[in-house]
């Protein structure tokens, strides 16, 4: 393995949950950097230096005009030294590099138009993400992960437990046509999921609402992964909020709990997919 992976946290006014995301690529073992995005635009870092994009959670711009939307059009249409912005974002995943967005980082991609991207054509919004059927939610949601999709950050995973904290969270897939192709094409990462695992339509199981209770989807290459929940905030297995119990089901067994929360899962997926393809 030649040099380490490189991760590049973006933040920027109102995003709030950088530290954590940047944490979390820490304990999966890249080197993560915090930047604003102004730093970018003005050409001070480079995102071709990087193999890993974060678009963090948050309230970017007061979630003015939409959650995401001005964060979105600040990608589309900022001006680096070096050219568009967005054309070093295609040239990212064209490389064969990854980009994951959490919460506010999702509403930003679907916003810029990279999720859902079909053919590889990342421009043009196709989809959005909107209002709670019931207003913000701040709870722990249980995650069926569909085993058929190619997302390289899910591999491995077939349920997962992570918090949301959002108020525009329900994604509707633009026509029946987008939602067909997203369950076509392998793009359906995530459903929010009942206590047995199958996803369902049901509040608050379903926090928000979303079409076929759709939490997180990727593209056609899996490198590009949005969701609605925070896997950066399950880093330890003391976030969850039935850790007692489960350490108490943990030493009937004899077996030792283990420390690291499952949300890191997700880098270290993206970690051993950049060691196996990018270095
Ligand atoms: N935690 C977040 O990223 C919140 C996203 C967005 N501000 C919302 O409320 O929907």
């Amino acid at each position: 393995m030649a040099g380490k992976v490189k991760s590049l946290v973006l933040t920027g006014y109102g995003i709030n949950s950088e530290v954590e995301t940047a944490y979390a690529n820490t304990l999966a073992g890249a080197d993560a950097k915090i930047v604003h995005i102004n730093d970018v635009i003005d050409g001070l870092v480079k995102v071709d230096d990087y193999h890993l994009l974060n678009f963090p959670g948050g309230f970017s711009y007061g979630d003015d005009l939409g959650s995401g939307k001005a964060f979105a059009n600040k990608v589309l249409y900022a001006k680096t030294p070096t050219g568009p912005m967005i054309d070093h974002i295609q040239k990212f995943i064209d490389d064969g590099k990854l980009i994951i967005g959490i919460c506010n980082g999702f509403q930003i991609l679907v916003k810029m138009g990279l999720l859902p991207a079909f053919d590889k054509n990342y421009t043009g919004q196709t989809a959005t993400v909107f209002y709670n059927d019931k207003g913000f939610r701040d709870q722990w949601v249980r995650l069926k992960v569909n085993t058929e999709s190619q997302c390289v950050f899910t591999r491995g995973i077939s349920r997962i437990d992570m918090p949301v904290r959002h108020g525009e969270g329900k994604f509707i897939p633009g026509s029946q046509e987008v939602l067909a192709r997203l369950w076509k094409n392998g793009h359906v990462a995530l459903q929010y999921a009942d206590s047995a695992y199958q996803p369902t339509q049901q509040f608050p199981d379903n926090p928000n609402g979303s079409v076929d209770a759709i939490a997180g989807i990727c593209d056609e290459t899996g490198r590009v992964f949005g969701l609605m929940p925070h896997p950066e905030a399950f880093n330890h297995i003391t976030n969850h909020p039935q850790y007692t119990r489960l350490r108490e089901q943990a030493s009937r067994k004899g077996i030792a709990l283990k420390e690291e929360g499952d949300g890191i899962k997700v880098w270290r997926n993206a970690v051993e997919y950049i060691e196996a393809n990018l270095l």
